[in-house]
């Protein structure tokens, strides 16, 4: 197995940053960096009932390195052969085709002279050595959760990818999500079987929400002899796949669980961006430009959009910027109020009488709370345990109309647009393509190398190998006091709604540290409000890009 090496940096850091993680990892009493091969193995030998542990090693200067977990980590005496890749004659010609055993990939990307080098992750891509052999490999492809644009090229890549890189032949697909592994037969895929799925929305396996029984999964890739396990799927489905993982273990089983990240809300914390994010907001363009199509024709019109977003806004904000036809754009991260000074309504009758109509695009998520309180609603949760959320669509442009009806002199028109499943039943887009195609190569790689136990994913536009529990931990969300959130309010002119109290609740989850600008130079809190009537938070909403 790889022994992860640290390339000392050439800079002199000792600054407290780095020496507290430097504290941090021996208070940890991590090995020593590289991890001497006998301690690995008697350490290996201990594993196997145990779940498996975070392996963190240290370096110079601040270096972690969150490295994944391997087959060789249980089993200590597994053989390695050479990659049949080498012998390929698309990728024999490539000067460096095999990925550097030491390679690792920054978390961070932006670093200050002085800072500690901070989280790294093993970066993806073939290997020079392999632990499965073409022939002994019985693969396994899972798709679990909502929809999304790309899950059939994942699925196809990773068939094709198999059996065109490794000459592996035996792949099934598992039908309908987790549950199939135990209530369903298994459909065989083949490069022919999948051939043109990557043209078709939604996923050829089927998919299902709940059914995640660990004990009844790992039965059947027990005794199915199923040796990779590639689960497609978002932040609930890599919680699932973490469990097997952890059981597969347990299990002392010689089988490397992948998992694929799937998720059109972009929730996924860690990874650049997931697949089919792309086609979504580009998918959301059209729903937008109806709406103020609509809106542009008729007296004081109103379009209301409504888009995919359960906890974090990502869609909505950036088919927002996009678009630059949106008014308003309203996600889960910032709350708003309705009436009164510095409310939604107030702010609509004021852009209907300057511009004569409005476009607003609310994320599905937003304003649970509000409507919730209006309506004394109890918390629903589905089969995964997601909080049914309730339609703000329909709850908002109710209280448009009721709000205008109140006024007979001020007509309005308002047209509600829903295409929530539209963007995300569609095929994904050529970017997207190219982008899962890749990803799944890589989380080929990672399994043939005998890495287990890790989700694959662009980080600061590399692939790297995530474990498992570092993309599970939290969601990720739109950072309301960041640079992205306010490019938005200062494209649409909206007001921000919040106020202080809930800009430092929302700044408690800044990862980056606030460095204070120097004041009369670039600080952006003495600039004048964004919006005269935008309340207490006005001030603190100026931070344009
Ligand atoms: N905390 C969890 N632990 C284990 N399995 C989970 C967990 N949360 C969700 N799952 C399972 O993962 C699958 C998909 O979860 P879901 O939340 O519906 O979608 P997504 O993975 O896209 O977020 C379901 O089968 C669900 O039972
Ligand atoms: O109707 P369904 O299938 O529950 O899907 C709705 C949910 O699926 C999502 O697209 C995200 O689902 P996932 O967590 O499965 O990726 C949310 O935006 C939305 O709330
Ligand atoms: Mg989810």
């Amino acid at each position: 197995m790889e022994t992860a090496t640290v390339v000392a940096a050439p800079i002199p850091v000792a600054d407290a940053a780095a020496k507290a993680l430097e504290k941090k990892l021996l208070d940890l009493e991590l090995p020593p960096f590289p991890a001497p091969a006998k301690k690995a193995a008697a350490a290996a030998a201990k594993v196997v009932a145990a779940a498996p542990k975070k392996k963190l090693a240290g370096g110079a200067s601040g270096y972690v390195l969150e490295d994944v977990p391997h087959l060789t980590d249980y089993l200590p005496n597994l053989p390695s052969f050479p990659n049949p890749l080498q012998n390929h004659p698309a990728y024999s010609v490539v000067k460096q085709y095999f990925v550097n055993a030491d390679d690792t990939v920054a978390k961070k990307i932006v670093v200050h002279k002085g800072s500690a080098r901070g989280t790294h992750f093993r970066r993806a891509g073939p290997r020079q050595r392999v632990f499965f052999q073409p022939d002994e490999v019985s693969a396994a492809i899972v798709t679990c959760g909502g929809l999304c644009p790309g899950l059939n090229t994942v699925i196809r890549e990773l068939v094709c990818g198999l059996h065109d890189m490794y000459g592996v032949t035996s792949v099934v697909g598992i039908e309908g999500g987790y549950r199939g592994f135990y209530a369903r037969n298994t459909v065989e895929l083949t490069p022919r079987s999948v051939n043109g799925i990557h043209k078709r929305g939604g996923t050829v396996l089927g998919t299902s929400r709940g059914g995640q029984d660990t004990a009844k999964i790992v039965d059947s890739i027990q005794d199915r002899g199923i040796n990779q396990v590639y689960i497609i799927g978002g932040d609930g489905t890599q919680k699932g796949a973490a469990t097997i993982h952890a059981e597969v273990q347990r299990r002392g089983l010689k089988c490397a669980v992948v998992g694929v990240p799937k998720t059109i809300d972009n929730d996924i914390a860690v990874i650049d961006r997931s697949f089919g994010f792309d086609t979504a907001v580009e998918e959301a363009q059209r729903a937008i430009n109806a709406a103020h199509v609509e809106a542009e024709s008729a007296e004081n019109g109103v379009g209301v959009v409504k888009l995919m977003g359960r906890n974090s806004g990502f869609i909505a904000m950036y088919a927002t910027l996009a678009s630059r036809d949106v008014d308003l754009c309203l996600i889960p991260e910032s709350p708003f109020y309705l009436d009164g000074k510095g409310g939604l309504l107030e702010f609509a009758e004021k852009r209907l009488r300057e511009n004569g109509h409005m476009v607003i695009v609310v994320a599905e998520g937003a304003g649970q709370d509000v409507i919730a309180r209006s309506m004394r609603l109890a918390d629903a949760h589905d089969a995964s345990g997601n909080k049914v959320l309730l339609d703000v669509g329909l709850w908002l442009c109710a209280k448009i109309k009721d709000h205008f009806k109140k006024k007979p002199n001020f007509p309005i028109t308002l047209k509600y647009i829903d295409p929530t499943y539209m963007i995300r039943a569609v095929p994904s887009n050529a970017s997207d393509n190219v982008y899962c195609s890749l990803l799944a190569h890589s989380a080929i790689h990672g399994a043939m190398a005998g890495y287990t136990g890790f989700t694959v994913a662009p980080v600061n536009g590399r692939h790297a190998y995530i474990p498992f529990y570092r993309i599970t931990e939290k969601q990720n969300k739109v950072v309301i006091t960041d640079r992205m959130w306010a490019r938005v309010l200062c494209s649409t002119n909206q007001p921000c709604f919040l106020s202080t109290e809930d800009v430092e609740k929302a700044g408690q989850d800044d990862e980056e540290p606030i460095v204070p600008l120097v004041e009369g130079e670039n600080s952006l809190v003495k600039a004048p409000p964004l919006m005269a009537n935008a309340g207490d938070g006005a001030a603190l909403c100026n931070g344009a890009a």
